[in-house]
């Protein structure tokens, strides 16, 4: 996959029209289009590793993070196609209850795919995974989403709460794929976790529901000839042999 554009911030906190009206210009554009929301608990990182992902840096501190989304093209398997980030506000664990408010389900309902963050120095974060999980499932009834555990941080094993293995093994358990990263030290393993997603989400978009198939669908096609069309034609075919033989 290679990244085409630099990172644009569509909006932030998308109205739902503003979002849809980004997918439109961008499916308008003909470029399939990968949604991608960005998940987990306050801290491990989100908005690190979608601005690395995006623009290959790591910058150290970040506002709390309001919840942006970005749009970038990417080339996967020799095709241009368009994505967009959705960077999540950091969830808050109330007695060890999930409170998925109205806006991170919005962000779940809209995406394609989910990255869910922990980090390895936050035991709590990691804890989330599985209720986060459930929450992308039944917001998503019947289709198999893609999901990624990212288990971020990789670079503070001194100060670690979880072992890496267990992300694997929770990632495996709930059918997701697994990538441990730091995002402050390596770009390669957060290009590789979203790499994954955008592929499975492509592979999953049929080509004849890409947006130009779509888009010739919608150019009227020639009627085809009535009876009446042809017998038209062949009278005036006629009648101009008619003319010629009658001329010479
Ligand atoms: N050492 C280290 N620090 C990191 C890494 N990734 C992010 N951080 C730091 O962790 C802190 C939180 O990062 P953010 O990206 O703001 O985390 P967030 O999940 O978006 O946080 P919220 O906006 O509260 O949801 C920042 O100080 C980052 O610099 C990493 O891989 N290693």
């Amino acid at each position: 996959m290679r990244l085409i554009q630099n990172m644009c911030t569509i909006a932030e906190y998308p109205a739902p029209g503003s979002a849809a009206a980004a997918d439109y210009c961008l499916r308008a554009a003909g470029r399939r289009l990968v949604k991608i929301a960005v998940v987990g608990a306050s801290g491990v990182g989100k908005t690190a590793l979608v601005v690395r992902f995006l623009t290959k840096r790591f910058i150290g501190d970040y506002e709390r993070n309001a919840g942006n989304l970005y749009t970038r093209q990417v080339q996967i398997e020799g095709e241009t196609l368009a994505i967009q980030v959705q960077d999540t506000p950091g969830i808050q664990v109330h007695e060890n209850s999930l409170s998925c408010n109205e806006q991170l389900s919005r962000c779940i309902r809209w995406a394609d795919a989910v990255v869910i963050v922990f980090s390895i120095t936050d035991y709590k974060s990691y804890e989330l995974i599985g209720q986060l999980h459930q929450q992308v499932q039944q917001l998503h009834l019947g289709t198999r989403l893609p999901v990624v555990v990212v288990a971020n941080k990789a670079d503070l094993l001194h100060i670690k709460q979880v072992d890496p293995q267990l992300g694997l093994q929770l990632a495996g358990m709930l059918g997701c794929s697994f990538y441990e990263v730091s995002v402050s030290e390596n770009y390669n393993d957060v290009y590789n976790a979203f790499h994954v997603l955008c592929k499975e989400v492509s592979h999953k978009q049929p080509p004849s529901s890409t947006p130009e198939k779509r888009r010739t669908s919608l150019i009227p096609r020639p009627k085809s000839p009535n009876m009446q069309d042809l017998k038209r034609r062949f009278k005036q075919a006629l009648s101009a042999k008619v003319r010629t033989v009658t001329s010479v």
